[in-house]
């Protein structure tokens, strides 16, 4: 069952019928009764038609206002194969050319989406993983390794460990390279953070950058794995969800993905056209494998609606769902003034994700790392961080730096 917001200057009905006609078989009045009973089976149906009125948008063409509406519309499963791919065109392939549609949600029978995988590991995998299983965790971006040796990568590794992050994730934006391979990155990025679990007690987890061309990734993945890589970060928008789900599903390969948002913006932010954010980055990754899912916060410099980063994160937890529920990680601008937001929106099943709140601490990523776990601590012990911040000095100086918004208890 898909569900549209259209919108149209002609008669909405017709141009529902048309769309669950035009995705399936085509034609159907036209038909004789016994191929009419043959396709039966086959033919999409328009299952509700919500008229939400005029919109105040006019069509470039006519200058007519443009009616809006919600419609549902039923898509046998027989028609398809149980692949996202498949159900990527039949849903809104030609679909998504055609006017002034957006593809609100999608909603399978239970069968169906059994034979998906959803996440390896889930939260309570993850939790497991880094041996923290009250609070939310914190995690830090690597930022500024373009240009910069192993020497640089480890000893930049060891300070965000140090500072008391439960995972380090590479910017999205560090591919291979000469001076950083990947290889080199899990097994010496691995020996530091081994290094400083036995200086301190505290596990921290690598997410290495999965990158390269597609037909290359699972024997890259592989090797990842045969290594010991803790989590692999991966550019699901960039390749398709379906390689994703092939990673996932690799039994070599037994590994957490962790999914980033680039280039999803191509297609979420528009009002007219596109995927909903929470399908997108919600449902559908849960559905491909992701155990977390990178999106922007509602807060910060790449922000998203409050309301639809809720609902990513609703996607990724809902119990009703056959799959281990998938870790949401509100990214983008976070400091540590903001880790009260964070946690009542989106609990403490959550990452508290950060580059720049990190390593743009006064005292660099030690001191970055210390100021949002007390602020971490601080909420969770009820306290407001200003208090808080009165006896810890890093928290202190992350709000002199960036301010604090403080929430009701
Ligand atoms: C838009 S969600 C992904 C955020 C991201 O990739 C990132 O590097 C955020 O860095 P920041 O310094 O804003 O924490
Ligand atoms: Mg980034």
């Amino acid at each position: 069952m898909a569900t549209y917001l259209l919108h149209d200057e002609t008669d909405i009905r017709k141009k529902a019928e048309g769309i669950a006609l035009g995705l399936t078989i085509g034609t159907w009045t036209d038909l004789p009764a016994l191929e009419q009973e043959q396709l039966r089976k086959h033919k999409g149906e328009v299952v509700a038609i919500d008229e939400l009125g005029e919109s105040e948008r006019v069509n470039a063409y006519f200058g007519k206002r443009l009616k809006r509406a919600i419609v549902k519309i039923a898509y046998p499963t027989v028609n398809f194969s149980a692949d996202l791919p498949a159900l990527l065109v039949t849903t809104f392939g030609k679909l998504s050319l055609d006017g002034e549609v957006r593809l609100l949600d999608l909603e399978f029978p239970d069968e169906w989406k059994r034979q998906f995988p959803g996440p390896r590991f889930g939260i309570d995998g993850i939790r497991d993983r880094v041996g923290v299983h009250n609070r939310p965790l914190l995690m830090s971006i690597f930022k500024g390794m373009i240009g910069r040796d192993l020497a640089y990568l480890t000893s930049e590794l060891k300070k965000q460990a140090l500072g008391g992050v439960d995972l380090v994730k590479d910017d999205e934006i560090l591919f291979d390279s000469e001076l950083l391979p990947f290889e080199k990155r899990i097994t010496e990025g691995k020996a530091a953070l081994q290094e400083v679990y036995e200086q301190t007690g505290k596990r921290t987890l690598y997410a290495v950058n999965l990158t390269g061309k597609t037909f290359a990734l699972k024997d890259k993945a592989k090797r990842a794995a045969e290594l010991g890589a803790d989590v692999l970060l991966f550019n699901v928008f960039a390749y398709g969800l379906d390689v994703l789900q092939a990673l996932r599903e690799d039994e070599e390969i037994v590994v957490p993905i962790m999914a980033h948002p680039a280039f999803s913006g191509a297609v979420t932010p528009s009002e007219f056209y596109g995927v909903a954010p929470s399908l997108w980055l919600g449902k559908l990754l849960r559905l491909a494998g992701a155990d977390f899912v990178l999106f922007p916060s509602p807060y910060g410099s790449v922000a998203l609606e409050r309301e639809q980063a809720l609902g990513i994160a609703r996607a990724l937890t809902d119990d009703q769902e056959p799959f281990a529920r998938a870790f949401p990680v509100p990214s983008a601008g976070i400091h540590p003034g903001l880790v009260p937001l964070i946690i009542r929106d989106f609990g403490l099943d959550t990452i508290v994700n950060a580059g720049g709140g990190i390593h743009g601490h006064p005292d660099g990523a030690i001191g970055g790392g210390k100021a949002f776990r007390a602020a971490i601590d601080a909420v969770l012990a009820g306290r407001p961080l200003r208090a808080a911040a009165a006896e810890n000095e890093a928290l202190q100086k992350a709000i002199d730096r960036w301010g604090v918004v403080e929430v009701e208890a």
